[in-house]
C-alpha cells in the first residue's frame, strides 16, 4: 500500500521495505546524527519515493537498478547509503567510487558530498588533472581519501598510469547509467570495473532513464540486482508543461525565440541545441538582443565553463545555449523554461534535456520546436507528453511512431541543418569591406 502510493515498483527478491521519514534513519537504521544534522541544515522535510526505497536497498548491501524521474533526488538516494556504510575516514584509499558522463555533474555531486558530510573528516575527491597529479606525486596521499567522483576518461587514464588504486571499492555508482552504458563509454566503464576487484563491491545504477536494453546488458555484471521504478518507466517529470511548437523552417525557430523574448520571458532559461557549432550561431545572434547570454559547450575551456555555471546560478547569466553536455544530472534550482531549439536525436535527450527545469517538485515549461525535417520522429516526443498528462490534439496523437531504424538513424546523426544567420551576407560582405578598410586607415 505504502509503495502504491508514492508510485514505487520494485522487481527483484528479498527487498527491504521503504521508510517514510528522514526520523526513521536514526532510529530505526543508526544513521550517525551528523548526517541527520546535515539533511535537517539542508531543509529536506521527507525524502522524495526514490530516497524511500533505495537507501534501504542499498544500506542491506543490495545492487540496484534505480529509474526516477529528473530533479526527484536519485543524488541524494545513494551519498547517504555510502556516508553511513563508510562510518568515518579510514585512510586506506577509497572505499566508494562514484561515476558521472561529464565533469560539471561530478563537481556538482562532489559538491553534494561534501554537504552531506560536514562534521566528518571524510576526504572526497574529484578527480581531475591537477588532483591525478598530485596523487602521482605522492602515492602515501592515496591512502588518505574515503571517495572518489570522476568521469570514464580521466579516471581510466589514472587507471593506466597507476595513479589511482581502486581494489578497496566497495560501493560503485553509476550516475547517469544509460550514458554510461553506452557505446562511446562503455570500454572505459568496463575498465573501471575491472579495476574494481574487491569481490564484496555493491553496484548501483542510477538514472531518469533505463532502456531495456540497458537493464538486460546491467544484468550481465550485478549480483542479484533489485529493480526499483518510480512512476512510469522512462517518463518526463509531470510538473512540467510540455508545447511542441511547429516552426516551418529553420529561420522560423529565430522568430520565435525572439518572440518569446520580446513577450517578456522569465530568466533563467536553458536553450539546447545539436552541436557547438550551432551553439556559437545561436549566441552570435541573441548577443545583440539586449540580454544577458552565454553559451556554454565542451570546447570553452574548464575557467570558462565553471564560470559560466557559477554566473548562471547567480542568475547574471539569463539565457544559457548549451549543447548536450548540459542535459544530463545538472541541478539548477530555477530554470523556468527549457527551449529546444533543436529537436532531441533520442526520447532519452529530451526527458533529460526538459528536466533541466521542474525539479525538487517545483513546476516548470519546455517548448520544443520543430521543422518539416523533424516531423517523422515527432510521435516519440508526443508519446512521452502522452505518458506525462499533457493534453495532445488528436492529429498529433494518429501520427505514425517512427520506425526502430529511423531512431537509431536519428540518434548517430543529427538532421542536417541550415545555419543559425538572419543577417543578409551583403550585411556581413558590408562588414568585412569596413574591417579592411579600418586596418588599412590605421
Ligand atoms: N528529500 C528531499 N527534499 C527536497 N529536496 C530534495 C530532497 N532530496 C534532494 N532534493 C533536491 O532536489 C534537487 C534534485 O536532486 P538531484 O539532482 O539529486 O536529482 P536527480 O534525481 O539526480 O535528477 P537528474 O535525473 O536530473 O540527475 C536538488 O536540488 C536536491 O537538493
Amino acid at each position: 500500500m505504502f509503495r502504491k502510493r508514492f508510485r514505487i515498483h520494485t522487481y527483484g527478491t528479498d527487498i527491504p521495505n521503504p521508510f517514510s521519514s528522514f526520523d526513521d534513519l536514526e532510529s530505526k537504521y543508526d544513521f550517525q546524527p551528523y548526517i541527520c544534522k546535515n539533511l535537517r541544515n539542508s531543509a529536506y522535510e521527507k525524502p522524495t519515493p526514490i530516497q524511500m526505497q533505495a537507501i534501504p536497498i542499498m544500506i542491506h548491501g543490495r545492487d540496484i537498478m534505480a529509474m526516477a524521474p529528473t530533479g526527484s533526488g536519485k543524488t541524494l538516494a545513494y551519498i547517504l547509503p555510502i556516508l553511513h556504510d563508510l562510518k568515518g575516514p579510514e585512510k586506506m584509499g577509497y572505499r566508494a567510487l562514484v561515476i558521472s558522463p561529464t565533469r560539471e555533474l561530478a563537481h556538482q555531486i562532489y559538491r553534494e558530498f561534501k554537504k552531506m558530510s560536514v562534521g566528518k573528516k571524510f576526504k572526497v575527491c574529484m578527480l581531475t588533472k591537477a588532483t591525478a597529479a598530485t596523487q602521482a606525486q605522492s602515492p602515501h596521499l592515496r591512502e588518505k581519501f574515503d571517495i572518489l567522483i570522476s568521469t570514464p576518461l580521466r579516471l581510466v587514464h589514472a587507471i593506466q598510469e597507476e595513479n589511482v588504486e581502486l581494489k578497496n571499492v566497495r560501493h560503485l555508482i553509476l550516475d547517469e547509467a544509460d550514458k554510461l552504458l553506452e557505446l562511446g563509454f562503455l570500454e572505459q566503464t568496463d575498465e573501471i570495473f575491472a579495476a574494481c576487484s574487491n569481490t564484496k563491491i555493491q553496484k548501483a545504477l542510477f538514472s531518469a532513464t533505463l532502456p531495456s536494453s540497458v537493464e538486460s546488458l546491467a544484468s550481465n555484471f550485478m549480483k542479484d540486482p533489485i529493480r526499483v521504478v518510480i512512476g512510469l518507466k522512462n517518463a518526463a517529470t509531470e510538473t512540467i508543461k510540455q508545447r511542441l511548437v511547429y516552426v516551418g523552417q529553420e529561420e522560423g525557430k529565430l522568430i520565435a525565440v525572439r518572440q518569446l523574448i520580446q513577450e517578456g520571458f522569465k530568466p533563467p532559461v536553458l536553450i539546447f541545441v545539436q552541436s557547438i557549432e550551432r551553439a556559437k550561431e545561436l549566441f552570435h545572434e541573441l548577443i545583440y538582443d539586449s540580454i544577458n547570454v552565454d553559451v556554454i559547450h565542451s570546447e570553452r575551456t574548464k575557467a570558462q565553463r565553471d564560470s559560466i555555471i557559477l554566473n548562471f546560478r547567480q542568475g547574471k547569466i539569463w539565457v544559457l545555449i548549451a549543447t548536450e553536455l548540459m542535459a544530463r544530472g545538472m541541478d539548477f534550482k530555477g530554470v523556468n523554461l527549457v527551449i529546444n531549439y533543436d529537436f532531441p536525436q533520442s526520447v532519452q535527450s529530451y526527458i533529460h534535456r526538459i528536466g533541466r527545469t521542474g525539479r525538487a517538485g517545483r513546476t516548470g515549461d519546455a517548448v520544443t520546436y520543430y521543422t518539416k525535417d523533424d516531423a517523422p520522429y515527432l510521435k516519440s516526443i508526443v508519446n512521452v507528453m502522452k505518458e506525462s498528462g499533457c493534453e495532445i490534439p488528436d492529429w498529433m496523437l494518429q501520427l505514425k511512431n517512427p520506425s526502430k531504424e529511423s531512431k537509431q538513424q536519428l540518434r548517430k546523426k543529427p538532421i542536417e541543418r541550415k545555419t543559425i544567420n538572419t543577417r543578409s551576407t551583403y550585411d556581413i560582405k558590408k562588414m568585412k569591406h569596413k574591417k579592411y578598410v579600418f586596418i588599412i586607415l590605421l
